[in-house]
């Protein structure tokens, strides 16, 4: 196995903007890229190039030091040892679930123990081993993918590739599917590059996560790195809850605030300060209220809507100069209240 490496690879259909340019990015081998942006902004287009069913306009993809493809030339899918693994499962229902995991060995001229040892162990990697004779007709939504996932082990795929897999799912199966996709990759090892328009199903996956926008990259950072630094607007409005308010420029170049900084922030933004202004990303875990603001300290606000979460109430807050900020509490408070708020900690876009 060996690092994925995009060099500013660029894709034109013709339409008048490129689907994708200028795209470079390395996958670490063995590491679970999720590819995050919004519908129509190129990931789809990014991962058939890789897979090889589109040939780059620009730029280049190596498997390590081996070329996949250029503008110039390309390897076919099938000389790539990758795998793809789609929204619709595309299982053959009159075969059983071992033959189905199996096919891809078939079609190589794998048989006898090599293939039984093969099919087992992707069977036993997504724990369905006691269901090798059932047909898939005989199986769950969750179970059928976890086939079509065996299907794509079985051959041992250096990078294996998936487009929404779980689009088609409800929550709580969702939520069972994140898991095992999870072990699926611990227990594999193979490099994983995930589409999704679902930051928290990105979130919750992938060691790395890449957004895009409109043919562009944007940043790729580790979850807990890109939630907690993002570069830009559209990063910080994609992932995560927040606000991303317009305040006046603080001193200095820092770009983590903490509240001695923000407090002059907000006093300007509240008296209408002309002046340069910068976006600053305020997360509601970071607000407080209520009855931890001392009298007369903080900034005013007024409750404009209240969502009941079970563990939590979720708030939509106004300012004085009408912008809006989230937070959370523990204790209810209803509609029109007015409350004094601080903030612990926010981030400069
Ligand atoms: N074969 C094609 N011919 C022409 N244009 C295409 C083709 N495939 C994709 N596009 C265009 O390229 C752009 C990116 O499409 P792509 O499917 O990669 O986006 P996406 O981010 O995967 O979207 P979604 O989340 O909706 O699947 C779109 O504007 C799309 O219309």
């Amino acid at each position: 196995m060996a690092r994925l490496i995009l060099n500013q690879l660029g894709k034109d259909f013709g339409s008048g903007r490129a689907a994708v340019s200028g795209f470079s990015l390395e996958v670490r081998e063995g590491g679970f890229l999720a590819l995050l942006g919004p519908s129509g902004c190129g990931k789809t287009t990014v991962l058939r190039m890789i897979a090889g069913f589109e040939t780059p306009s620009d730029g280049s993809i190596h498997l390590g030091e081996r070329l996949l493809a250029d503008a110039a030339q390309s390897l076919p899918p099938e000389k790539r040892n990758m795998a793809m693994v789609f929204q619709s499962y595309a299982l053959w229902p009159h075969m059983s679930v071992a033959d189905n995991v199996g096919y891809p060995l078939k079609v190589r001229g794998i048989s006898g123990e090599a293939y039984r040892t093969k099919v087992g162990d992707a069977l036993g990697t997504v724990r369905l081993a006691d269901y090798a004779k059932r047909r898939p007709a005989d199986l769950s939504g969750g179970q059928r993918q976890r086939v079509a996932l065996a299907r794509c082990l079985v051959t041992s795929p250096d990078v294996v590739l998936l487009d929404e897999p779980l689009a088609n799912l409800d929550r709580h199966l969702k939520q069972e599917m994140e898991e095992t996709f999870r072990e699926f990759h611990q227990r594999s090892g193979a490099t994983m590059i995930y589409v999704t328009h679902d930051q928290s199903e990105a979130m919750a996956l992938a060691t790395d996560v890449a957004v895009m926008s409109e043919g562009r990259l944007l940043q790729v950072a580790p979850p807990a790195e890109i939630y907690a630094r993002p570069e830009g607007r559209v990063v910080g409005g994609l992932i995560g809850r927040g606000a991303i308010m317009t305040l006046p420029r603080p001193f200095g170049d820092g770009r983590a605030l903490d509240w001695p900084a923000l407090e002059p922030m907000f006093a300007a933004a509240a008296g209408a300060a002309s002046g340069d202004r910068v976006d600053v990303l305020v997360r509601p875990e970071d607000v407080v209220s209520g009855e931890n603001i001392a009298a007369g300290e903080g900034i005013a606000a007024t409750v404009e809507s209240v969502l009941f979460e079970g563990e939590r109430y979720a708030l939509k807050l106004v300012l004085a100069d009408s912008q809006v900020l989230r937070a959370y509490t523990r204790f209810p408070v209803r509609t029109g209240d007015s409350l004094r708020l601080s903030v612990r900690a926010a981030w400069r876009l």
